[in-house]
């Protein structure tokens, strides 16, 4: 039998963390033994959250490096950018396992990252040292490391449904634009004027245009993955839903290529992985086709008459984009099969 991991969860209290309690409290291998917050330690987690009554009864530990040492083996980092870069690294000495879910170690030069995200790098040895998770691309670099960096979640959805076809040189890189929308919670639990419930409500956004951070995760990934230096345009928007985030994505295809001929190149390439489905032909996917699943749905339509093709790629921004995906590295990471507690249905309606 495998020995039970202790897990301690950072930022436990937003809405990474509280779906990391949710999903871990169901892994075969994972105990649970510290749940953390900066601002009310000492306080039971159920207090603030009623859905986890008689379920975790825990109180709150302080973000305490030796308390954690003494308590966990692996910690998840569901913290606002800018905290993981100092963190993180005094874990690590500490000899934990660190999964980060927020976007401090995804990019691999200090200079961008302080460009795009606007706060203080993390050392360049730390940089380094992360290895970035996109499970289904680069799962065979996670296992047996020390130090995983979660993908962001528009980047989750949008490589998935990029990456086959940049890779096999199906599409022109120069061409593609990306039209991405998601769900409130996406933007994490505080409180913020545009998440407010009046402003959201009967409304459909467009933000950061040209100047959201994801941009250079997207943009680092297709270039590794083209072989060449790849920019695009990335538009996200807000969508008065909860959970899900739909990222619809257009290329100029190269040769003649038809929706079929995508259908196996994807299929081919997603052989074996458990939480990539591709859609037949003509079937694109919705948000709620993969509500509260690990799951990251495609689909295709190749267009003769413009030569383009448009990707519909769909996850739960909360699972697949955060947590779902953090367990999944977990996994990997320890050599696990990497859909241990993460094999559910999608929920439905
Ligand atoms: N929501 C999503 O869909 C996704 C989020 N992410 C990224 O994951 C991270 C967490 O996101 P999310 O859960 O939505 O955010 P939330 O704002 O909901 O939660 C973040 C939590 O971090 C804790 N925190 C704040 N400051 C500190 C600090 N200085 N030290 C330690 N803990 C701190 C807070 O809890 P407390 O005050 O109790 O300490 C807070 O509850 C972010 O970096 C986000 O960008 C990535 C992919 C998807
Ligand atoms: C809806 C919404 O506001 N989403 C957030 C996603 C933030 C996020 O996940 O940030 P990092 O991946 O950079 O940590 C945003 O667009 O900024």
């Amino acid at each position: 039998m495998t020995q039970p991991i202790r897990a301690a969860i950072v930022g436990s209290t937003g809405y990474g963390g509280v779906e990391l309690i949710r999903l871990l409290l169901q892994h075969p291998h994972v105990d649970i033994t510290s749940v953390i917050s900066s601002s009310t330690p000492g306080v039971p987690i159920a207090n603030g959250f009623p859905h986890l009554n008689e379920i975790v009864t825990d109180t709150l530990d302080a973000v305490d490096v030796p308390l954690i040492r003494s308590k966990a083996d692996v910690v998840f980092l569901a913290t606002p950018a800018g905290v993981a870069a100092n963190l993180a690294p005094q874990l690590l000495e500490a000899g934990l396992k660190v999964i980060d879910i927020s976007g401090d170690f995804r990019l691999k030069s200090g200079e961008v990252y302080e460009k795009w995200y606007k706060h203080k790098p993390a050392a360049d040895e730390y940089l380094a040292k992360a290895v970035y998770g996109l499970a289904e691309v680069y799962g065979e670099e996670v296992k047996g490391v020390d130090f995983i960096s979660n993908p962001g979640c528009y980047p989750t959805a949008t490589l998935l449904g990029l990456v086959p076809a940049v890779k096999a040189g199906w599409i022109d890189p120069a061409t593609i634009i990306i039209d991405a929308k998601s769900g409130v919670s996406g933007a994490g639990r505080g409180l913020s004027l545009t998440n407010h419930f009046a402003e959201i409500n009967e409304n459909f956004l467009a933000y950061k245009v040209n100047k959201h951070q994801h941009i250079p995760e997207i943009e680092q990934v297709l270039s590794r993955e083209a072989g060449q230096e790849v920019i695009t345009t990335f538009t996200t928007h807000l969508v008065p839903m909860t959970r899900g985030i739909q990222s619809t994505i257009y290329a100029t295809v190269k040769g003649k290529r038809s929706d079929e001929d995508f259908l196996e190149l994807y299929r081919e390439f997603y052989k074996g992985r458990p939480f990539v489905r591709i859609r037949p032909k003509g079937k694109v996917p919705g948000t709620k086709e993969v509500w509260g699943s690990n799951y990251c749905d495609i689909g295709f339509s190749v267009d003769d008459r413009t030569g383009r093709v448009t990707i519909v790629s769909v996850i739960d921004n909360v699972v697949k984009g955060a947590a779902g995906q953090a367990v999944q590295n977990l996994n990997l990471m320890m050599g696990w099969d990497e859909a241990t507690g993460l094999a559910f249905t999608p929920v439905y309606p």
